[in-house]
């Protein structure tokens, strides 16, 4: 486990001021605009045939240049996990590169916390990619001969941290990612899975508020990946840093992402949450791409909640309650008080007896045992619940109120894959 801390590393102060007046919204951290990369050949020729939409293949025979990246334009919100997702050559670690400038773009803008890094000098870019952006590696990126702790601290030697502090603040870091105990170790005397601790130390070492990781677990064996990737939530929960995270594996990418951007051919076909493109994909292609996904892994009990028809007050009377199940074709009503606190549900027998005997509380029939779950439950873990009863699951948010309901008609749709 990486370790927890009392002193997570601070985020710098934002600069909300300057990114409201670029008119971006305030929680954005990254924001893109009509991003363009083109590799050799006759760029401004080749740019002027993208803009008139010809297509990469024409354009790479006649300017003799490769379309990294078409039109990418995408916000990062300040504290997300933002992953890019897409096939080999797609165009992600180009995109990566180009937010800090590691590769020049060749049209549009990056804007980091308010700075125009494609228009930042030498200077200014040098100061956003020591103090504000770190980068892990997939290689890990390690210098062979030095020892861990000296690895770490190179970042910070960069910023000229003198050395006292700078050997405090990567012992700090590696006590994060669990390597205390490893300072003085070389590289080569760890695994994989250490080494990539030791990269992902040394950009948390420099306090940098945004990390970009390009493919960073993708040379880990499958065991350790799960491990460092169950690590990487654990320590953004507490650090609160904002991920831009290249992978082509969608399981990955379905369970690091706050949101995801998926790239086909240098653009960008889709972004959205993982819940988002599972059940709403933009196209054949995304639909194809999710086709095996074990979506109740992923899909929670909030998304596919019916909210509305199925609720009834207690001050309704049974009369009322009867009618509505009736105009419904449903057996039960979901009964919220005036706050929307969940108090049970009602069945239409209960509900008949009531209206026979001419009694007009409700409340007396309401049926507080009842399958609950909490909005984020995946759907995965309701599967025997709803296999034992007929009712419907009510979902119930930890502050008592009433979501709506999942029935086994939805929950079963959403097993087989259909999309909403
Ligand atoms: N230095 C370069 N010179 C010419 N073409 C390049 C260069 N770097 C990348 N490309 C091309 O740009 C396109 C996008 O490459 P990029 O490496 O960004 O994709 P990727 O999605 O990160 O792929 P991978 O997962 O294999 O790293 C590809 O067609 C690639 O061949």
């Amino acid at each position: 486990m990486l370790a927890t801390t009392s002193d997570a590393l601070t985020q710098t102060p934002s600069t909300t001021a300057e990114t409201a007046a670029r008119g971006a919204p305030l929680d954005t951290t990254i924001s893109v605009r009509g991003l363009r990369k083109l590799y050799g050949g006759d760029s401004d020729k080749a740019l002027e045939l993208l803009a008139q939409g010809v297509s990469k293949e024409k354009i790479l025979e006649s300017t003799g240049c490769t379309v990294a990246i078409q039109d990418a334009n995408f916000e990062v919100r300040r504290g997300e996990i933002f992953v890019i997702m897409g096939l080999s050559g797609s165009g992600k670690s180009t995109v990566l590169r180009c937010l800090n400038r590691l590769i020049e773009p060749s049209a549009g803008s990056v804007v980091v916390d308010g700075i125009d890094v494609t228009r930042a000098d030498k200077q200014r870019l040098l100061e956003v990619r020591r103090r504000k952006i770190a980068m892990v590696f997939q290689n890990f990126g390690l210098l062979p001969h030095r020892s861990l702790v000296h690895n770490v601290e190179y970042g910070l030697e960069m910023q000229g941290v003198e050395k006292a502090t700078r050997r405090a603040k990567a012992l700090h870091a590696l006590g994060l990612v669990g390597l205390q105990g490893y300072a003085d170790k070389l590289p080569r005397e760890l695994s994989g899975g250490m080494q990539q601790r030791v990269g992902l130390a040394r950009a948390l070492a420099t306090d940098s508020d945004i990390l970009l990781m390009d493919e960073a677990f993708s040379a880990l064996d499958p065991l350790i990946r799960k491990q460092m990737q169950d690590e990487l939530l654990d320590l953004q929960a507490r650090m609160n840093k904002t991920l831009v995270f290249i992978t082509h594996d969608l399981d990955e990418a379905l369970k690091l992402g706050s949101r995801i951007a998926i790239m086909r051919d240098g653009a960008i076909v889709q972004i959205g949450t993982p819940e988002e493109i599972l059940t709403r994909p933009a196209n054949d292609y995304v639909r194809a791409f999710i086709q095996d996904v074990d979506r109740t892994r992923i899909i929670t009990a909030g998304a596919i909640a019916k909210r509305s028809d199925v609720v009834i007050h207690p001050k309704a009377g049974p009369a009322l309650a009867v009618k509505r199940m009736r105009e419904l074709g449903s057996s039960t009503l979901f009964v919220m008080d005036p706050l929307r606190k969940f108090l049970g549900l009602v069945h239409i027998e209960d509900a008949l007896r009531l209206v026979s005997e001419n009694v007009h509380d409700l409340g007396r029939i309401i049926r507080a045992d009842v399958p609950t779950t909490t909005p984020d439950t995946p759907l995965a873990k309701l599967v025997a619940v709803a296999a034992s009863t007929r009712i419907p699951i009510s979902v119930v948010a930890e502050d008592g109120t009433f979501q709506g309901i999942v029935d086994r008609a939805s929950l079963l749709a959403c097993i087989a894959g259909e999309t909403r």
